[in-house]
């Protein structure tokens, strides 16, 4: 399997610190990544979820904060505008920001009178009335204090008066504090920076001013040059801006970045047109940067063509690599990484096999191994803390229920409400149990009692006498058994459990017997529930009926691409009955008449979505079937796409299918000829590789 011989990966040497040496199987994306960022070139990443975008990034950051070939430090300082207080002036300075002892000249500055000098003047009028009272008692009391009220009054009202009016002419005289008029350091930039930023995060991308409840205006409200935010765009200058999530971009922030690229200078202004920022605008501030931006193959369609032809490179990221000794030992490597980086339990050299043929599963081939490495990452932490002995079943009973979770299931699975799935994501666990409605009451009498299953039931061994162990760390191993708890219960992926339990508790009621005698119409075919889910048996049926108005009518069967490969295989059907390369029937020349004929195809007890173009073969065996009257034999089951040719072509999750062919107690699984270098594990089932449909006639009827 690996070129060392080991017993547990505390044998194999000490990773590389350095993240660059960690990247394993992006060679080539690394390069250009590496050669993009050296020459200041904008580039796009590109790939499936876990396959190191970030991580590569994060690695290259690394040297970028290292380069120093025309960098130097620079500061950058908010300072307040004296001709326009609503536009601060943003200032780069070389080096390091000194403060001034005296910051403003004095003579620009009216000392402001503070509500001191105001207590100070109602002192003085308390003192006068209480003379004037005393000294003048036939004045009347009420008198004076009414004359002296006023006048502080008055006074007050100019004082406030004279304030506000300073500094909205802004002069900034008026109210302010002369602290206020002191540069602000937004930034002290000392090395080449990287800088991360999510793509729908716009304050932190394009900066923002922040609100001030008081209006902004001395003396009582922060003077603006005092509320920007820089954004991440002007942290980056002379660096590189990393923005991932791209999916998730507005189109305004686009256009804000496309002038960023374009000017190399970009101005901040308040983003919340309710706020006391929004009248706010800097000057244009400097953002030279190169930006590298990532996201997921489809996510591209997010993004706005201008903004898409300006960056230069676009690199897609494999999502599966060659398997062979090489890789494998690459593979082994990340497993040790990922043990050490996260001070995890030691693996055995089985367990670290286990891991190979998951790698094998994942990337859907015997002749790869996926790179959607944060998955296999995220099973290695599992396994190791089950190892542990970790109780994750009280983890379970902490669940509650999502309905966006729910949803989104069931959008994959089935077309039927799932009222009783539960979904929690505890950590990088996903966990999802399916529970009977509580809220429901039971329609049938004898199906109640069940409904809720115990935390006991969950499928999840717990290693028990571990937890009673001293949990030293490093010294339990990752065994075999503990990997292979989390493969089998489907823990790291919420399709695998939901369609875990939906076989189990569905497979019983499904009327799928690979010891039946041989039937006309009836053939098995093979599917995969949901995007990485289990595969399972579909039985379908045909029925051919003579009819004045033919038609072909679709029952259970979703997707347009099912459709489509129904209409090839009744052409194709019609096609061989015509050339007569069919078995010999007793079917007579009217009996092979299509255009008098009503074709109903059933995918039998099919409450999943079923789309693609696998089950062609099959649905034209079954036609086949029904029109000649030949009897199909029913111990396989059959997978496979067609052409118009009659050649039998490759499917998706030939691994998966052949499992549930096994599962569900067939003897002989048909798959595409093709698909054999992908088939992982044969045992206990013949597989028979067809490349033809008229290869595989006297294989499949009883004649
Ligand atoms: N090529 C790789 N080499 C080594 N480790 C990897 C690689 N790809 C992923 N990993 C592991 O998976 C983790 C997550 O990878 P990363 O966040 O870079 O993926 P991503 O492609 O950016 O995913 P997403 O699209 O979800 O943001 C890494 O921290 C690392 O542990």
């Amino acid at each position: 399997m690996f070129s060392k011989k080991f017993k547990t990966t505390a044998e194999i040497p000490e990773p590389s610190p350095r993240l660059i040496d960690q990247i394993i199987g992006q060679d080539e994306a690394l390069e250009i990544v590496l050669s993009a960022i050296k020459n200041k070139r904008h580039a796009l990443l590109l790939g499936d979820p876990g396959v190191g975008k970030s991580m590569m990034v994060k690695a290259v950051g690394d040297l970028v904060e290292k380069s120093t070939a025309d960098f130097s430090p620079y500061t950058l300082l908010a300072k307040p505008n004296f001709r326009n207080s609503e536009k601060p002036i943003v200032e780069s300075i070389d080096g390091e920001y000194k403060e001034q002892i005296e910051p403003v000249k004095t003579n620009m500055i009216k000392e402001p009178p503070s509500f001191i000098t105001l207590i100070i003047f109602m002192l003085i009028f308390t003192i006068i009335t209480s003379y004037i009272t005393r000294a003048m008692p036939d004045v009347k009391l009420l008198g004076v204090v009414a004359i002296t009220s006023i006048v502080a009054f008055a006074l007050a009202f100019v004082i406030i008066f004279m304030t506000v009016f300073g500094a909205a002419k802004g002069q900034m005289g008026g109210g302010t504090n002369p602290l206020d008029l002191r540069p602000v350091v937004l930034y002290e930039c000392k090395k080449r920076p990287l800088i991360r930023a999510s793509a729908y995060n716009t304050t932190k991308l394009l900066g923002d001013i922040k609100h001030c409840p008081l209006g902004g205006k001395p003396p009582l409200g922060t003077p603006p040059h005092k509320r920007i935010i820089l954004g991440a765009v002007h942290e980056a200058h002379k660096g590189v801006l990393y923005v991932d999530e791209i999916k998730t971009m507005p189109l305004e922030v686009q256009d804000y970045i496309l002038s960023a690229l374009q000017d190399k200078k970009l101005s901040i202004s308040g983003r919340n047109p309710n706020s006391s920022g929004a009248t706010v605008e800097t000057n244009e501030i400097p953002c030279d940067f190169t930006l590298i931006m990532s996201g997921n193959m489809d996510d591209v369609n997010n993004l706005r063509a201008p903004l898409l032809d300006r960056i230069d490179y676009k690199i897609v990221l494999k999502n599966k690599i060659k398997n062979n000794q090489e890789n494998r030992d690459k593979l082994l490597q990340f497993i040790t990484q990922e043990i050490k980086n996260n001070n995890l339990n030691p693996m055995s050299y089985e367990a670290c096999c286990e891991i190979v043929k998951l790698a094998q599963k994942l990337a859907g081939s015997k002749d790869k191994l996926t790179l959607r490495l944060r998955l296999l990452s995220n099973i290695i932490k599992m396994a190791s803390d089950i190892a542990e002995g970790k109780d994750i079943a009280k983890m379970i009973k902490e669940m509650d229920i999502k309905e966006e979770d729910i949803k989104e299931i069931e959008k994959n699975i089935t077309n039927k409400k799932p009222e009783n799935v539960s979904v929690k994501k505890i950590g990088p666990i996903n966990i999802v149990k399916i529970f009977g409605n509580k809220n429901k009451k039971n329609k049938t009498n004898n199906s109640n009692k069940n409904e809720m299953p115990k935390i006991e039931e969950l499928p999840l061994t717990i290693n028990s006498e571990n937890k009673k162990e001293n949990k030293d760390k490093k010294t339990k191993l990752i065994d075999v058994s503990h990997v292979k708890t989390i493969i089998d219960t489907g823990i790291y992926s919420l399709h695998k459990q939901v369609s875990i339990d939906y076989l189990k508790n569905f497979k019983r009621y499904k009327h799928i017997s690979p010891n039946s005698p041989s039937k006309i119409g009836v053939i098995h075919g093979l599917a995969v529930l949901g995007a990485d889910g289990m595969g399972d048996v579909t039985k379908i049926i045909t029925e051919v009926i003579n009819s004045k108005t033919p038609n072909t009518s679709l029952l259970n069967i979703s997707g347009d691409l099912a459709k489509h490969s129904i209409t090839l295989a009744s052409a194709l059907s019609r096609k061989l009955a015509s050339e007569g390369k069919l078995p010999i029937s007793t079917a007579s020349e009217e009996d092979l008449d299509l255009d008098t004929k009503d074709i109903f195809i059933q995918f039998s007890q099919s409450y999943s979505k079923i789309d693609g173009d696998s089950a062609t073969t099959a649905v034209c065996l079954c036609i086949l079937s029904s029109l000649l009257k030949i009897p199909l034999k029913q111990d396989f089951a059959i997978t496979g796409s067609l052409d118009l040719n009659g050649d039998i072509l490759a499917i998706g999750g030939v691994n998966e299918k052949i499992n549930a062919a096994k599962e569900y107690g067939f003897k002989r699984v048909i798959v595409p000829q093709s698909n054999m270098i992908d088939v992982i594990d044969v045992e206990g089932i013949e597989v028979i590789p067809a490349k033809t449909l008229g290869e595989i006639i006297p294989i499949v009827f009883d004649y």
